[in-house]
């Protein structure tokens, strides 16, 4: 393209470069995509040709203000573009400003009488806190002063002082690969948490014979919740006896469920205060036994129990009966730390610290849990009590013997627990490893065992930094199981 003054051989090469350019497009071919673009303009051309200084881009960028007013001298000269004055941002229209036209909640509560509603909010007492007031019979938690303190971290932050209730909200039988179970679903006056029992006692689905043992069931879920509660309501929340069927439903009662059976000539039951662990009990996790433990504890307390020989007894057979017992699950997750601060321990424990310094680093206790909870489940089942049976408590903890002798729930005897993979050391490994944890599904109910490096740091800190009663020389020579 030329510019300027020129011979007039240039000004026809350009007019017929300018007539090429924007000449009508001839017809697109079959099958041919036309371009999306706009067709050249000739007036942009022309202009382009005019001046060295204008573009295509001044016309389709507005970036500068004086482009907006193309009377204003040189508007179209970025160069001459001025910044605003920032004295002149005061002049500005004020921002348009939402306006609630509804009047703030404690004002509307006050409206309609609700006062109560608005001191119970700021309290910080919900009703999820009191899920016992909520659906039942049972007497309300009350607030009291604010100098209470939690028993636990997992205690909510709000001074309760009315004594730990809690209430079995429903039972079902589940079958297990250990056997069935009853599984109990508790709420309490203290925390959020849905604690859970799983109550081994096959011997109530067998009606017919007479009970050696008591049956192990829970006096929240047979009392009578209200004057016109059904029996269809009854048996819904579990309340009913022996085996639940389309043509057997038998609701419960508070006196018929509770027999008084002696127990002197019989074992204690075998209990278990378990603690929450998604990563070992749902994803398989084997930084830890404790899938391992739930599902171990779940076995042993299905065993076949040996009765002791009476001397009136002339049968050379040793007597049995069916395991029983329960295993308390606790929601206190990672010790009562939470899983979010346990999977950040995790981290730390990577970086070669160990499951104790990482739960100090983050500022939490090595282990927060409390025991209130499981002590009130366990006389809710009528078990550890003065007047009913001691139990036989499966564990490794001397803090949770403490913890339970603290609630005065009456301890027999400590049954240890001996990690799977310490018990059979010596078992050739692959072996080992083929058939307990690849095949079966390490640490998932009725799987094998757990093991590795991870594991082992795990257990061995629990012995040496948390007091807990293993020792350390099985794990080194092993025992067959
Ligand atoms: N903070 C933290 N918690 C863990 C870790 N590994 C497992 N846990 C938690 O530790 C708890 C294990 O509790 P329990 O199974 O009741 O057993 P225990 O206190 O070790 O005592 P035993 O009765 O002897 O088994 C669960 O809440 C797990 O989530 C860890 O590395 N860090």
């Amino acid at each position: 393209m030329h510019h300027g003054l020129g011979s007039i051989e240039d000004a026809m090469a350009d007019l017929a470069l300018l007539d090429m350019l924007t000449a009508p497009m001839p017809p697109a071919p079959k099958g041919f995509l036309r371009r999306r673009d706009a067709d050249l303009d000739p007036l942009l051309l022309a202009a382009a040709a005019a001046s060295p200084h204008i573009t295509r881009n001044h016309y389709a960028h507005d970036f500068f203000p004086g482009v907006q007013v193309p009377s204003k001298e040189s508007s179209y000269d970025w160069t001459n573009w001025k910044p605003e004055d920032p004295s002149r941002k005061e002049e500005r229209k004020p921002r348009l400003k939402y306006v609630s036209r509804q009047m703030p909640r404690s004002q509307r509560l006050k409206k309609l009488g609700l006062e109560d509603e608005l001191e119970k909010e700021n309290s910080g007492v919900d009703a999820a806190a009191q899920p016992l007031r909520n659906v039942d019979n049972l007497p309300s938690a009350t607030r009291v002063s604010s100098h209470a303190t939690p028993s636990t971290s997992t205690s909510l932050p709000t001074q309760l002082a009315a004594p730990l209730e809690v209430k079995c909200m429903a039972r079902t039988r589940v079958p297990t690969p250990h056997g069935p179970v009853f599984l109990h679903l508790y709420h309490n006056n203290h925390d959020k948490k849905e604690h859970l029992a799983i109550v081994v006692d096959p011997a109530q689905f067998q009606e017919d014979s007479p009970s050696v043992a008591p049956p192990i069931r829970s006096r929240s879920l047979d009392a009578v919740w209200s004057q016109d509660e059904t029996e269809m309501d009854r048996i819904t929340r579990g309340a009913y006896i022996g085996r639940l069927s389309a043509s057997s439903q038998k609701p419960s009662s508070p006196s018929n469920s509770h027999p008084n059976v002696t127990t002197d000539s019989i074992p204690s039951p075998l209990i278990r205060i378990h603690s929450e662990c998604f990563t070992g009990e749902t994803i398989g996790s084997m930084r830890c036994d404790c899938g391992e433990q739930l599902d171990e504890a779940i076995r042993q307390i299905s065993q076949p129990i040996t009765l002791p020989k009476s001397s009136s007894s002339s049968s050379a057979v040793p007597r049995t009966i069916l395991g029983r017992g329960a295993v308390i699950y606790l929601r206190q997750e990672g010790r009562g730390i939470g899983l979010l601060s346990k999977i950040r321990a995790y981290n730390l424990q990577d970086l070669g610290h160990d499951t104790v310094t990482a739960n100090l680093m983050l500022g939490h206790k090595a282990d927060e849990r409390g025991y209130e909870i499981a002590g009130a489940i366990l006389r809710d089942l009528g078990l550890g009590t003065e007047a009913g049976e001691g139990v036989r408590l499966l564990t490794n903890n001397p803090d949770k013997v403490q913890a339970l002798e603290d609630e005065e729930i009456r301890v027999v005897e400590r049954v240890p627990m001996v990690p799977r993979s310490w018990q059979c050391r010596q078992a050739d490994s692959m072996e080992f490893e083929k058939k307990n944890v690849k095949e079966a599904g390490a640490t998932m109910i009725g799987g094998g065992a757990v093991y590795g490096e991870d594991l082992d740091k795990y257990l061995r800190t629990k012995v040496l930094r948390m007091g807990h009663m293993l020792s350390l020389n099985e794990e080194a020579e092993g025992v067959e199981l």
